[in-house]
């Protein structure tokens, strides 16, 4: 029987194939983006991982075992300890503190990206949250991987500590979330699995758009007059 995220990943398939072959991460295997670009990535990184860490508070707050707990919490300090190494190396090429580039207001697309899981996650199940939060360590993982075969970088590349650490992510997270998921879709309706599935794309569709973002810096069109906050 084919996996309910089996199914997923095929309805998505074009946007992944899209998101390989985002100029920015075409940047991230030849080593081309420019200092500007990394810095509004981390930028927008950051606080998108502020939201994501949140995101899993919720999910803690949905689940009926401690093993799902625990997992979730694991991941929490995954985030804030290990996750920071792929910002530290974009940081170093481009020449800027980790420090200098934290507590920026969310750009359009990482605000859209942000309020799509966060009012899934309020709204909805756990099998919600899952289906929402998937592509984020997904999509990573297999361009990761995929950046890994095709450039097999040495230690003299630029992003060589990025490629290796999305590259080492298979069979972790991705495989974990995929499996909660897949337990939970047997018992549910046409329905409920086609609502998932709209959340799963959705935030496929919005990963495109953090890339997107990312290599255009864009940012809102008009400024406020007041100084903003983070992205909460
Ligand atoms: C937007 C985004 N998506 C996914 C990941 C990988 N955790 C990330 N750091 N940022």
């Amino acid at each position: 029987m084919t996996r309910f995220s089996e199914e997923l990943r095929r309805e998505a398939d074009p946007i992944y194939r899209a998101i390989f072959d985002h100029p920015f991460v075409r940047g991230i295997a030849d080593g081309t983006l420019r200092k500007e670009q990394l810095i509004h990535y981390v930028k927008q990184d950051f606080e998108y991982l502020n939201a994501y860490i949140r995101l899993y508070g919720i999910a803690i707050s949905k689940c009926d075992s401690r093993d799902t707990m625990a997992l979730f919490n694991e991941q929490i300090s995954f985030i804030l300890h290990s996750e920071t190494h792929p910002h530290n190396n974009f940081c170093s090429v481009a020449g800027v503190s980790y420090e200098q580039l934290q507590g920026y207001p969310l750009a359009p697309s990482a605000n859209h990206y942000v309020r799509h899981m966060l009012s899934v996650a309020h709204a909805g199940t756990l099998e919600d949250i899952l289906a929402a939060m998937l592509p984020c360590p997904w999509t990573y993982t297999e361009i990761g991987a995929k950046l890994l075969a095709e450039v097999k970088p040495d230690r003299s590349h630029p992003f060589y500590d990025w490629m290796h650490f999305y590259g080492s992510f298979e069979g972790g997270i991705t495989e974990k979330m995929r499996l909660l998921l897949d337990e939970r879709a047997e018992s549910l309706s046409p329905d409920r699995k086609k609502r998932l599935t709209e959340h799963f794309v959705a935030s496929c569709r919005l990963e495109y758009m953090f890339w997107d973002m990312a290599y255009t810096l864009e940012e809102w069109p008009v400024s406020a007059a007041q100084t903003e906050g983070a992205g909460r």
